[in-house]
């Protein structure tokens, strides 16, 4: 992306929070368009993958044939965010996951799918992000966990001791889902990201 050019995002709309990042994206005045097909993820300066269900995700990926060259753009530094089933298909292995589920690999970690339990299948927890300024509210839906991180994964937020919020390079990703709500700090923080911070 050249300075002076406004960012292009794109959102993998294969299933999940697609509307809520677009318009989460359009309420900070970017340039956001639904992904689902290879070609449409040219000349983009940023992925987002929404949350939703990791299984569907990662099959319709090699359905739509997208595998490919969404991994070769992760591979080439395409910035990324992946919020809950996002942080799954963003990470290197999953637990608890289909036996024929594939992640795209894009950050050095290992994810426990729906890592915080049965009973606890949604609720909200104020979480402190590293680089925000004040906690904000994470809506966890069936969410997973960052069970393992590399030495290249930063880690931004913690609950309960298990990593919800990791950065690795310019890919982003959370466990909660910064999309529904409208404190878009994290929207804010992938951004700058695209924009080389
Ligand atoms: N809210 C979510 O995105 C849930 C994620 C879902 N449990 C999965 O495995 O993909």
């Amino acid at each position: 992306m050249s300075p002076t050019s406004d960012p292009v995002i794109g959102v993998l709309a294969l299933q999940g929070d697609v509307e809520e990042h677009l318009t989460a994206l359009a309420s900070l005045g970017v340039l956001a368009r639904p992904v689902r097909r290879a070609a449409e993820l040219a000349r983009l300066d940023g992925i987002v993958i929404p949350g939703g269900e990791s299984t569907t995700i990662c099959r319709l990926l090699d359905v739509l044939d997208l595998r490919t060259a969404l991994t070769g753009g992760l591979q080439a530094g395409l910035p990324a965010f992946g919020s809950c089933a996002g942080m799954i298909v963003l990470a290197r292995d999953i637990l608890d996951g289909r036996p024929d589920q594939r992640p795209l690999g894009a950050i050095d970690m290992v994810v426990r799918r729906n890592a915080f339990g049965r009973q606890v299948d949604s609720f909200e927890r104020s979480v402190a992000v590293a680089g925000l300024d004040s906690p904000m509210t994470g809506v966890f839906i069936r969410a997973p966990w960052v069970e393992e991180a590399g030495p290249g994964v930063e880690v931004l937020a913690e609950v309960d001791g298990h990593p919800v919020a990791v950065r690795q390079g310019s890919v982003l990703a959370t466990a909660f889902h910064p999309e529904v709500g409208d404190d878009l700090r994290l929207h804010e923080m992938f951004l700058a990201m695209v924009s080389g911070g």
